[in-house]
């Protein structure tokens, strides 16, 4: 479970976010919408113990993510694409990423396999598309087999296969009874894989629930999207 209470963050006088309350359970796939600058990352920043929040608690399992004994193996994630070095090859990425947090060596090769980079272990990352980027992401995600999963746009520059590959490896975690929190801008595109949508638009929740509620009443995704964002421009597209 991931729990975000009363999150606030200001940066100088810019209020970044208010008031962000609401849960990822276990067994759901929880999308996290907005627009572009709505507050996601930061808000995924602050549950990953990568900023502060200036007020406010955002906890793993009960616990902020800096105390956790063993964050990799408790909550894999993903924010800025691969996170890798463009001169390491993809198999020492992972292979770094497991000795610094006590993971088998053993899992390096399965999560290759697992997002499909098995041919490409030797490849420099500079070499990957954009697309093996995000499923090196994943990978790094994956490697400590956590319970829960956090991915900050995974889908971002994926193909329609990859799209689809995602999709099945999300609800087969959390049919699993794993949890997992991914953010997007594109409603269509998270409403497919989602159970539960929370949608911010100015650093505030505007609308959480069931993906089926929050959209009920809009004649199509896209009216929902900028009809609970205002952002008629398509901002978000
Ligand atoms: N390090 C920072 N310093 C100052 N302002 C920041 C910083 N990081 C984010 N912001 C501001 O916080 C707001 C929210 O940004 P954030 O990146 O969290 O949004 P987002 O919903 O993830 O958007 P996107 O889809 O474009 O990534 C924006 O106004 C952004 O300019």
């Amino acid at each position: 479970m991931l729990t975000f209470d009363a999150v606030c963050k200001q940066r100088g006088t810019h209020t970044i976010l208010s008031d962000i309350s609401f849960e990822a359970r276990p067994g759901r796939v929880t999308g996290f919408l907005g627009p572009n600058g709505a507050g996601k990352s930061s808000t995924l920043r602050i549950l990953l113990g990568l900023d502060r929040a200036t007020s406010g608690t955002a906890l793993v399992s009960g616990t902020p993510y800096r105390r956790l004994s063993a964050p990799l193996r408790t909550v894999g994630s993903m924010l800025d694409g691969s996170g890798a070095h463009r001169s390491r090859v993809a198999r020492d990425h992972l292979g770094w990423v497991a000795r610094s947090n006590g993971i088998p060596r053993r899992r390096v090769a399965e999560t290759l396999e697992l997002v499909g980079l098995a041919e490409s272990a030797r490849t420099r990352v500079g070499q990957f598309s954009l697309g093996m980027g995000q499923r090196l992401g994943i990978a790094a995600a994956l490697l400590g087999e956590p319970g829960m999963l956090v991915l900050d746009e995974p889908v971002n520059g994926l193909d329609p296969e990859g799209i689809r590959w995602i999709r099945g490896l999300l609800r087969g975690h959390a049919n699993d009874g794993g949890t997992v929190l991914l953010s997007s801008h594109l409603m269509s595109e998270v409403a497919e894989i989602a159970d539960d949508l929370v949608v911010i638009a100015g650093g505030r929740v505007v609308a959480s629930g069931p993906v089926a509620t929050v959209t009920a009443g809009y004649a199509s995704l896209e009216d929902a999207f900028f009809g609970l964002t205002g952002d008629p421009k398509g901002a978000g597209r």
